[in-house]
């Protein structure tokens, strides 16, 4: 028992030795859009994962909520598929049996009282059966125009608030809105309902092991740091490719496209990370607050017709398959004018950052799956060489490979062996794969566990959402008025016009 007068911690909550990961604690997960893309491909088997690390307490339930007439017993099938095809770890029949026996399912539409009634009996139920205390996460895995209906549901039936010493959060999924005014509007609906610490906004890039890792590469180490400014930086390249296409997305993706799915989001914070000052702590404040700053020290270079590009997949090749465009995607309209491509320029004004180009791009069905943040070095003053043993010699390169194959990679000049000075570009590399004997836990892993723990850090707050939209209205705005997207072929980088936006500047996009 604790000393009096001292705060008692559970230890398995909050472990001693830092490096051992925390348990959550008695709860239950409800994933509304439980039978959708997401919550099969991503969060069941996050759940299992957890649960397989021992990182779930005996005391916990997943409870599914869709309009599918299902039973428990359907819904454990639909979990286990997913499991299967989907989890990073693998398959024990007795951490399946354990976790099975607190899955329950709620059929119903998210416009009805009763369906939220029978929820609120089933989180009851558990609460005695299985100990869950009261403890509620909802998820919200939902297209995003269902946000202020289910928020509004669970005020009405009062599953929104807190009894006693239970918590209640809830998850809300990405498009955070489609603009700033709409995103201000849900801010406002979301917040009547859970106060601003139980509200956790998911960007699923946050929870990856190398984004994560920026604050390490960043603040653990001195050698960085002084190269990490105009004076050495050149300009810093953001990218984000795909090769999937947008088949079976369209209800989600048209009218959306590429710069509000990801750059307002994924892309943005990556570029906060890179450009942000230390904080003085790891404290989810401090590190919020110094992404704001980015955010709010950030523009678009100008004019946009310039400085940004977009496009739209037309057929091509993705390897040896042939692919459709866009337009014959099911689901799209012909004149659909949704982007698949877009890249932006930005300027951060700050003194560290003035006068360093921020090239933030995406796209679909691209040449291959790569995210990567690419900082490209000024040139050196002077080269005593004779030119022609640098004509292999480009610019130093810092890449962070997000995925695939995460890792690190320094690009620098060296000396070509034999008898002339002819120097050369080489690779110094880093990879997890062979650095580290642990795998890395899925984005989703990561951020589930921190909502039932109650650890916001790694989920952006409202002024984040609300100054990314505002650096990003103005560039769709403009994009809306200049009518149709430029068309690529699939299986290539994108756009001339992205190629255009960079050689005006004597710049070329990397070919990762
Ligand atoms: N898929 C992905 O890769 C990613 C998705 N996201 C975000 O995650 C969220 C979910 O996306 P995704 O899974 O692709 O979407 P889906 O369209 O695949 O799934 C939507 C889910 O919502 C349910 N649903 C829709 N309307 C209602 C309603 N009126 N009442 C009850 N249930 C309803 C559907 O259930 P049913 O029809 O069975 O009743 C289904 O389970 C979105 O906000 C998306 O932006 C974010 C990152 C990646
Ligand atoms: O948020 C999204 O991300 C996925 C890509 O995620 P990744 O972790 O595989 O890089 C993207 O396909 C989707 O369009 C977008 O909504």
């Amino acid at each position: 028992m604790p000393a009096s007068g001292s705060a008692w911690t559970n230890p398995l909550r909050e472990p001693r030795d830092k490096r051992l990961p925390r348990i959550a604690g008695p709860s239950s997960l409800i994933i509304f859009g439980v039978t959708g893309d997401l919550a099969r491909k991503k969060l069941m088997p996050a759940v299992y994962d957890l649960a397989n690390r021992g990182l779930l307490p005996p005391s916990f339930a997943l409870v599914g909520f869709a309009r599918r007439d299902w039973d428990d017993e359907d819904f454990a099938k639909v979990v286990h598929d997913a499991v299967r095809d989907h989890a990073r770890t693998g398959f024990r029949e007795e951490v399946w049996e354990r976790l099975a026996e607190g899955f329950r399912f709620v059929s119903g539409s998210f416009d009805d009282d009763d369906a939220f009634a029978r929820l609120k009996d089933t989180l009851h139920r558990l609460d005695k059966e299985r100990g869950t205390d009261g403890n509620y996460a909802f998820y919200l895995s939902i297209p995003p125009k269902a946000f202020p209906t289910v928020c509004e549901q669970l005020q009405r039936s009062g599953l929104a608030t807190e009894e006693g010493d239970s918590w209640r959060r809830v998850v809300i999924e990405k498009p955070f809105g489609h603009d700033l005014e709409s995103a201000k509007e849900l801010n406002g609906i979301v917040n009547s309902v859970f106060p601003e610490s139980s509200v956790f906004r998911i960007d699923h890039y946050l929870g990856k092991e190398t984004v994560q890792n920026i604050l390490a590469l960043r603040f653990a180490n001195q050698l960085f740091d002084p190269l990490w400014s105009s004076h050495y930086v050149d300009h810093v390249q953001i990218t984000m490719a795909e090769d999937i296409g947008l088949g079976g997305r369209a209800g989600y993706y048209d009218g959306i496209g590429a710069a509000r799915d990801v750059i307002q989001n994924h892309l943005l914070q990556l570029m906060a990370l890179i450009a942000m000052e230390e904080p003085i702590s790891f404290e989810p404040k401090q590190l919020q607050a110094e992404k704001i700053k980015v955010l709010a020290a950030t523009r678009n270079i100008l004019p946009h017709e310039e400085n940004t590009a977009r496009g739209q997949y037309g057929p091509g090749w993705q390897g040896s398959q042939k692919v459709p465009g866009l337009l014959e995607e099911e689901g799209f309209s012909k004149n659909s004018i949704t982007e698949t491509y877009a890249a932006i320029a930005l300027e951060v004004d700050s003194r560290r950052w003035a006068g360093v180009p921020f090239y933030l791009r995406t796209g679909k069905r691209l040449g291959r799956r790569v995210t990567e943040i690419a900082l490209v070095f000024r040139r050196a003053p002077h080269l005593p060489f004779d030119k022609t043993m640098t004509e292999e010699l480009s610019q130093n390169v810092l890449v962070i490979r997000v995925q695939p194959d995460e890792g690190i990679t320094l690009r620098f000049g060296s000396k070509v062996p034999g008898s002339s000075m002819e120097v050369r570009d080489v690779n110094m590399d880093f990879s997890y794969g062979t650095a580290f004997t642990e795998a890395s836990p899925e984005a989703y892993e990561r951020l589930i566990l921190d909502v039932l723990l109650g650890e916001p850090s790694l989920f952006p707050v409202n002024e984040e959402v609300e100054l990314s939209w505002k650096i990003l209205d103005p560039v769709i705005e403009a994009w809306v008025s200049s009518g149709k997207p430029d068309t690529y072929e699939s299986g290539t980088w994108g756009p001339a016009s992205a190629d255009d936006m960079m050689s005006r500047v004597g710049r070329a996009w990397r070919r990762p």
